[in-house]
């Protein structure tokens, strides 16, 4: 086996291809902004024009919120929606998004750059967003971007406009990770667990006497996941819990966390997401531990707030003596509007940022009161390089769905950790990458252990997660896997099972004979509702796929649409297929399945684009990438591959995780739609799928004659 990197090499690799990832990143956010004006972005929900600065007020943690509402100049008259003039137009821009707020160019000067209102505007995140008005909490550095009389930016009497940017926050904490790892040179300075991690020791030999007897929380629990919460417990290093879907992983965790902290053990608990931490703490709050959530007010679920460190700063009573600071600032902010004086207005701004100064002492100080009272934190991993956990020290750092995250992200928690537990499923998608074709081995050269030139790694990529990496490092004992599934009908979970799960899955009683005419309301008994695996095969070539670059991209997809060059250019779809969907789609429906119970999952955006009018006809039912789909579940879910040439192309759908995310969403019906011929020449995975279901779903071959007639 080829050296282990060293921990600077490591991270000198992670900076480079982070670099580019950014690049990348931003690239994309300036491609939209200069390519397109401000209407079409709002069309395609990365922007909202013709707005004016309302208020001005101090928000959660000192935070300056700028109030946006409709410019009543430009105003247009009651739409037949029912939109009054005071309403925003309909836009795509959510709480927690990270957005500029600048002048927005007039129809001449449409390209301004991004760079031209980073310098004129002001960034910060969507904190709430309403019919008639977008509230966006300012970052601190802007915060103090005064204009002449002292409102923030000098938008004060503009037109402005709101428009997303890509993420710096979630990069520098990465990056500023990887440096301190760089510096790392010496292996004495390495603690265990680093060493552990970067395979230059193996992990300390399991011990499971240590753990002894275990009174269970919940008893329900399967034997996997008992055997994976002691394995975990008994682990001194890494222990890897491998969770297939819809095998209950973060009900094990959560065990696992009441488990750990049983024994005294203080906890960082991480995801990749806010919605990934938000999922814990909500199922983690019932059991009354001490617990605290970081990270952006925004940004956090409802129920979750009254954990947010944000908050609990604000109520408890250790936040009392922030308060008042907080009330003279208000103060002071709703006074600079009242006076036209340009030189008291300076005065009063001035009195503001030192008020400000004095209100971050006094936060930093109650905020460490906290952080050091709870048992268990819970942050987005990068959120955990924040200011509040300097200088903290945890036992045990777990992060859920490891496998979707960016190694160097994980870092950012691990660096302060003696011991990890990492959760996640490495079968399925790892995140998503824009720089996806660069590798660290653009310039390399032949020099010793692959290294090249700058020192880095050759070949490596940011796909390749903390998971993946440890499992190839020290081997499946480092795992435990999950086995009994509560998702999907028998027959669904077959094939990825003994594909990709060693044959080890195992439905569990409550879902494994499940159907569609079973469901708690009425459903009809038809071909459709009963057989829970439908195969539909458009072999022959009477269902070709189109090249989206025949087509003029500016339409209905959403914001992907508009970068034609980096994301849709490559994009695939097919007509015919579509309309299979849609009959598909109507008989079950027809037979009783709600729509909302339904969803069309589809590998290519195009299609995706294609099939939107379902909405509007079966309103509830879900459109999905397969990407964007991991994670989630539904009733029904019907799969169209698109796909079909004569040259056996299959693009992505090569990617067997994909494929494993598309066929594990479904519960009780999976249909399948697509081109057997041209599938089975993509991959012998493919080969082997499509033979599974040529020998073991209920085989469709549709008739294009009637579907046309149909169509028409
Ligand atoms: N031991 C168990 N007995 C009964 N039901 C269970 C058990 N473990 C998990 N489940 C059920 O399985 C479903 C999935 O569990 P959970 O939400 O914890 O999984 P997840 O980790 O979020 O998702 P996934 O397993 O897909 O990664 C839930 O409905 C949960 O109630």
């Amino acid at each position: 086996m080829p050296e282990p990197p060293s921990i600077p090499q490591f991270a000198k690799t992670q900076i480079s291809l982070l670099a580019a990832e950014l690049q990348a990143e931003i690239a994309e956010s300036a491609a939209l902004v200069s390519l397109h004006s401000p209407s079409a972005l709002q069309r395609a929900g990365v922007a909202l024009t013709n707005l004016t600065v309302s208020s001005q007020r101090t928000g959660l943690g000192g935070k300056t919120v700028l109030e946006l509402c409709p410019d009543p100049a430009t105003a247009s008259a009651p739409s037949k929606e029912g939109r009054d003039w005071s309403d925003l137009p309909e836009h795509g821009i959510r709480a927690g998004d990270i957005v500029l707020v600048g002048e927005q160019p007039s129809g001449k000067e449409k390209k301004k750059e991004v760079k031209e209102m980073e310098r004129r505007g002001v960034k910060g995140v969507v904190s709430r967003v309403r019919r008639g008005d977008l509230s966006v909490m300012l970052e601190e550095k802007d915060e103090d971007k005064g204009g002449a009389d002292g409102d923030v930016g000098g938008l004060g009497d503009k037109r402005v406009w709101v428009v997303k940017v890509a993420d710096e926050v979630t990069w520098r904490r990465m990056n500023g990770t990887m440096e301190k790892m760089v510096k790392m040179e010496t292996e004495e300075g390495y603690s265990y667990f680093m060493r552990v991690l970067f395979g230059m020791v193996g992990p300390t030999p399991l011990n499971m006497e240590k753990v002894g007897d275990i009174e269970w929380v919940d008893p329900t629990l399967n034997e996997s996941q008992k055997d994976a919460i002691k394995f975990a417990l008994a682990s001194e290093e890494i222990a890897l819990i491998h969770g297939p879907p819809g095998t209950g992983k973060t009900h094990t965790l959560i065990e696992l966390i009441l488990q750990m902290l049983k024994r005294g053990l203080r906890i960082l608990v991480c995801g990749p997401s806010n919605i990934s931490v938000d999922n814990i703490v909500e199922r983690l709050a019932p059991h009354k531990i001490p617990l605290i959530r970081l990270g952006h007010p925004a940004r956090l679920l409802p129920s979750v707030l009254n954990h947010s460190l944000d908050v609990l700063t604000r109520t408890s009573e250790a936040g009392a003596i922030v308060k008042d600071v907080r009330a003279e600032m208000d103060a002071k902010q709703a006074s600079i509007r009242k006076t036209r004086n340009g030189k008291e207005r300076r005065a009063i701004y001035a009195d503001l940022k030192e008020l400000r100064k004095e209100y971050r002492q006094r936060e930093k100080k109650c905020v460490s009161d906290l952080v050091r009272e709870s048992k268990v934190v819970l942050a987005t991993l990068h959120g955990a390089g924040g200011f509040q956990l300097r200088d903290e020290q945890f036992d045990v750092v777990v992060i859920d769905e490891a496998s979707q995250a960016l190694e160097a992200q994980c870092w950012v928690p691990l660096l302060s950790a003696k011991k990890a537990i990492c959760a996640g499923d490495h079968l399925q998608l790892p995140p998503t990458i824009k720089s996806l074709n660069i590798k660290a081995d653009k310039k390399a050269s032949k020099k010793k252990g692959g290294e090249d030139d700058q020192g880095t790694i050759k070949g490596a990529t940011l796909e390749t997660t903390l998971f993946d990496r440890l499992l190839k490092l020290h081997g499946p004992s480092i795992k435990k896997m999950l086995t009994t599934q509560y998702r999907m009908h028998e027959k669904i979970m077959r094939f990825p099972s003994d594909e990709l799960y060693e044959a080890k899955l195992i439905a569990a009683e409550a879902v494994k004979a499940r159907l569609l005419k079973d469901l708690p309301y009425e459903v009809k008994d038809t071909d459709d509702t009963r057989e829970p695996l439908i195969f539909i095969d458009t072999q022959g070539g009477d269902f070709p796929e189109k090249n989206e670059e025949d087509d003029n991209g500016e339409s209905s997809a959403g914001s992907k649409k508009l970068t034609k060059s980096s994301l849709f250019g490559d994009s695939k779809s097919n007509e015919m297929e579509a309309a299979l969907v849609r009959e598909h789609v109507k008989a079950l429906v027809d037979a009783g399945v709600k729509p909302e119970d339904i969803a069309v999952v589809t590998p290519y955006n195009a299609q995706l684009a294609i099939l939107a009018p379902l909405k509007e006809a079966f309103p509830g039912i879900e459109l999905g990438s397969v990407d964007g789909f991991q994670g989630r579940e539904k009733e029904a879910v019907i799969v169209s591959l698109v796909r079909s040439n004569s040259d056996g192309e299959v693009g992505f759908l090569g990617e067997k995780r994909r494929l494993n995310v598309a066929m594990t969403r479904p519960k009780r019906s999976l249909t399948v739609i697509g081109d057997s011929e041209t599938v089975k020449k993509g991959s012998k995975f493919l080969k082997r799928w499509m033979d599974f279901l040529e020998d073991n779903a209920d085989l469709r071959y549709p008739d294009l004659a009637s579907l046309t007639a149909a169509e028409a």
